[in-house]
């Protein structure tokens, strides 16, 4: 396996609460006891290879944007460190932003509200590179129209206002405004979720089109297994703000192993496969500010045993496979042996 461009080690992200929706430890709105820190990351690790496409997938509020922008510098670890090609990636601190790195671009849900309505296309791709003075104004112009053509799109729309084009056609602008900055990783976080099913699938196109000409390095966020599986060379999948499986596409979607993985896969309809009909995952995802002890699945887990309810499963390897998961299941069962350290 080639060196990783991307190392994240360890990271954890706490938010604080606003003060006024908890009072000593009392949530307002729920009435129940609860922490005023939000654990959106806990410990998480994983790296990605120059070339590589790793898809982060999870129900909503697991902690895949939060993970995103810790990548692209826009915010800070709590804990952890983020490392591209072994050094230390520049972070927002504050609303100082100038010394963000430019060498991650991020790609975001909704291309209409990324996109400034009131400037031109053209100044919008050549904005990055002018600003960072990546080449000069000539060149950025006829940089601009290849790029517009790079992702599908004439040369000359670059006169046009974000408002004159489709939802689809606005991604592609998107694309090309981050390329422009010839990032060494792409973060796309819910890159196509936006879109109808037929525009997403031009814009998947697009997207493994340009990985394979350009050889792109790519994080790529979505709430959807069946999106992530032609794009993705591995996934790790997340669930309150752990990893709990980390996979090759392929096997993951072979012989997917945590139990959360499995519901995930359950919930996807699946018109006309002939599989079995889908079945939402039972149960709330708990509250981040009050996560579960043990496994935080364990309460929504039908394989839950009482060692998930008191000891943190880690992300191990699984006999025979490259996969890791973090499963007590995988890991001598889920009763508490006499002599565990589960206490
Ligand atoms: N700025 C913030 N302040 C406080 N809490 C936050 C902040 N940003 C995110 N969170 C919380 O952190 C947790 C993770 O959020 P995040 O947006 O990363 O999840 P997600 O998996 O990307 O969800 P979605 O798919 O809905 O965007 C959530 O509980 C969210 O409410």
């Amino acid at each position: 396996m080639k060196e990783p461009l991307l190392t994240v080690e360890g990271v954890h992200k706490r938010f604080s609460r606003k003060p006024g929706l908890v009072m000593r430890g009392i949530d307002r709105l729920s009435g129940k006891s609860s922490g005023s820190t939000v654990h959106a990351l806990s410990d998480v690790t994983l790296s990605v290879a120059a070339g590589e496409v790793l898809g982060l997938v999870g129900e909503s509020g697991c902690g895949k944007s939060t993970l995103g922008r810790i990548i692209s510098g826009i915010y800070t670890p709590s804990d952890g460190r983020v490392l591209l090609d072994g050094a230390p990636v520049a972070h927002a601190r504050g609303n100082n932003v100038e010394k963000l790195t430019t060498r991650v671009q991020m790609i975001h849900q909704d291309p209409f509200a990324s996109l400034n309505p009131r400037m031109k296309v053209g100044e919008t791709i050549a904005e990055g590179p002018r600003v960072h003075k990546l080449a000069s104004a000539g060149d950025v112009r006829k940089r601009v129209r290849d790029l517009l053509q790079q992702v599908g799109l004439e040369g000359a729309y670059a006169d046009r206002l974000p408002h004159q084009f489709s939802g689809g056609q606005r991604q592609r602008i998107a694309i090309a405004r981050a390329l422009a900055m010839e990032p060494d990783l792409l973060v796309l976080d819910e890159a196509v979720a936006s879109l109808d099913v037929s525009i997403q699938a031009q814009v998947l196109n697009l997207f493994m089109e340009l990985r394979r000409k350009l050889d792109l390095t790519a994080v790529f966020i979505s709430h959807d297994l069946s999106v992530v599986r032609h794009v993705c060379d591995r996934v790790a999948i997340m669930y309150l703000g752990r990893i709990v499986e980390l996979a090759s596409a392929r096997e993951l979607y072979e012989k997917p192993q945590h139990p959360y993985t499995k519901a995930l896969f359950a919930s996807v309809p699946t018109l006309g496969t002939g599989r079995a009909a889908f079945q939402p995952i039972k149960g709330e995802i708990p509250s981040p500010l009050d996560p579960p002890k043990g496994c935080a699945f364990h309460p929504r887990c039908p394989m839950a045993g009482p060692r998930c309810k008191v000891e943190l499963p880690l992300l191990k390897p699984v006999t025979g496979m490259a996969t890791t998961v973090a499963c007590h299941l995988n890991d001598g069962g889920t009763g508490i042996k006499t002599g565990s350290h589960a206490a």
